[in-house]
């Protein structure tokens, strides 16, 4: 479309970010590249939720035998190579999958780290690309625990290849990848244990429904260590140390660090050509998602809109930006309500205001529900199950949030009507599959 650059629209980083909006650009003629240093499609697609969830399906079914054991006999054992081959022929070939679509588009794939030579020119292994716009697409990377021989630990991706499981392990942190990791590992045969930073888990989420989950951990065998203060990992022949507290010492067969994910802003040259970021938080963007250079904008985990740092999340902001600079659009970014799940067992979920924030405000009432004695969840034989709805002052629903095994199904099937703030009468209009989690989760409304 202009003449004056190589391409009209560069990303750094082919995540969701990136991808999602990019493709409907480039139909629209914008002459578009990538820079990609490491798989294309990003974490989502080759080590972050697309991998874990896979390897999700046999916790699934050995959580469901225990609960319904007597109907269903004997015992589920996890063959996790087999699981782990399973993941392989699954996840191996998306990123080639995904370059092969970005050419056939009609867009560039450049393999290489980028970085800013000036506002318009990205310096990739030497070689000087230019373009109109840049789009900051590059996620966040493994934090790694300042404490002595931090590199005797492994990251997500580590785990998420694991060919063998170990017969035990110590995990750092207890937010997403800490919990959901843990809950595989366990039912997979490792012995697991928690070192926490604090005494709280999964800090975003509502902490009566949260104990619940942690308490079936710790009756699945899961060992939690509050205020672990760890100091030290060292190696024990095959084996490795962590010293943590007051001197005390965990002997394990492996170490994940999930400590959490950095912002990826350094080595970049942001700091040349002026691109203000947050060490923690990321690339700072106005309501446009454009950083403090006028052409150069960010989008997905990697910018500070205080948003979840979810897949939803990416692909809404790459997609608001293709809206923008197609000129669709000349809006702000008006995000909906994003939901996000913690992939343990039970499951949690939430979306809109949450139960915390309904509570200390007189602007929200919250009606919640005890779900196990509801029929379908007797059908499933549901241990724990409960819902909370949070309603504004004119009772259109706000906030919805759940733990269950199903969680991730009844956030899904309502998730429009927390957008749409629906009240009693539009819920009315909507009728649902029966039975189901769905007819289950609209009912209560
Ligand atoms: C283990 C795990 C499980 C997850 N599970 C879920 C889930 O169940 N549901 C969910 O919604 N979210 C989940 N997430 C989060 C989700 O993966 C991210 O929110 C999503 O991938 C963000 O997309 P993105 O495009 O912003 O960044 P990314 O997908 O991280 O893409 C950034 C890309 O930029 C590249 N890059 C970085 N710097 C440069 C550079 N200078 N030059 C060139 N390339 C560069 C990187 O190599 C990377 O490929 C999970 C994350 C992890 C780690
Ligand atoms: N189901 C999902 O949607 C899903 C799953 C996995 C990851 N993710 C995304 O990936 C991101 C990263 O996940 P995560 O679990 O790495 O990060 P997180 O921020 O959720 O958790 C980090 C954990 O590490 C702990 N911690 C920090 N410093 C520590 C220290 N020095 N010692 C011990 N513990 C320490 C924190 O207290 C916290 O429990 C999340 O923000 C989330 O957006 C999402």
């Amino acid at each position: 479309m202009n003449k004056k650059y190589d391409y009209d629209v560069i990303y750094i980083g082919s995540g969701h970010a990136a991808f999602d909006g990019a493709k409907n650009l480039c139909k629209q003629g914008f002459k578009i590249a990538f820079v990609e240093a490491n798989a294309v499609g990003g974490t989502c697609t080759n080590w972050g939720c697309n991998a874990k969830i896979t390897l999700d399906l046999p916790i699934i079914l050995s959580k469901t035998q225990q609960r319904i054991n007597g109907i269903v006999e004997g015992e589920t054992s996890i063959n996790w190579h087999n699981n782990m081959q399973h993941k392989h022929e699954l996840i191996d070939n998306l990123k080639v999958n995904r370059e092969a679509t970005m050419k056939s588009l009609g867009m560039d794939v450049i393999h290489g780290f980028a970085k800013f030579y000036d506002t318009h020119t990205l310096d990739i292994g030497g070689e000087h690309v230019t373009s109109n716009k840049i789009v900051i697409a590059t996620g966040l990377t493994p934090h790694k625990v300042g404490v002595n021989n931090t590199d005797l630990s492994h990251d997500s991706k580590d785990f998420l290849n694991l060919d063998k499981m170990p017969k035990s392990m110590a995990i750092i942190g207890t937010g997403y990848i800490a919990m959901e990791f843990a809950s595989m590992a366990n039912e997979a045969g490792c012995d697991v244990t928690m070192l926490m930073h604090s005494d709280k888990v999964l800090r975003s989420f509502y902490q009566p429904y949260v104990s619940e989950v942690v308490n079936e951990m710790k009756k699945s065998g899961i060992h939690f260590i509050q205020n672990s203060n760890i100091s030290a990992f060292n190696r024990d022949g095959n084996n490795y140390v962590v010293s943590y507290g007051d001197n005390q010492k965990l002997n394990v067969e492996w170490i994940l660090d999930a400590s959490g994910r950095v912002p990826m802003v350094h080595n970049m040259g942001l700091e040349k050509i002026g691109v203000k970021y947050d060490d923690k938080k990321g690339i700072i963007v106005n309501n446009y998602l454009q950083t403090s250079v006028d052409n150069i904008y960010a989008s997905g985990d990697v910018a500070a809109t205080g948003q979840p740092k979810l897949t939803p999340t990416a692909t809404f902001e790459s997609q608001y930006l293709y809206h923008l600079f197609s000129g669709e659009t000349d809006k702000p970014i008006n995000f909906p309500a994003i939901p996000s799940v913690v992939f343990t067992s039970p499951r949690i979920s939430q979306t809109g205001v949450s139960v915390d924030e309904a509570e200390k405000s007189d602007a929200y009432t919250v009606e919640k529900h005890d779900m196990t004695n509801s029929w379908f969840r007797q059908v499933t034989k549901a241990k724990i199950a409960s819902n909370s709805y949070v309603f504004n002052k004119e009772h259109r629903l706000v906030g919805f949030t759940e733990i269950s095994d199903d969680a991730d199904n009844a956030i899904d099937t309502l998730v429009p009507a927390v957008n749409m703030h629906m009240n009693k009468e539009e819920i009315e209009r909507n009728v649902h599959l029966f039975p189901s989690i769905g007819h289950e989760a609209w009912k209560n409304l």
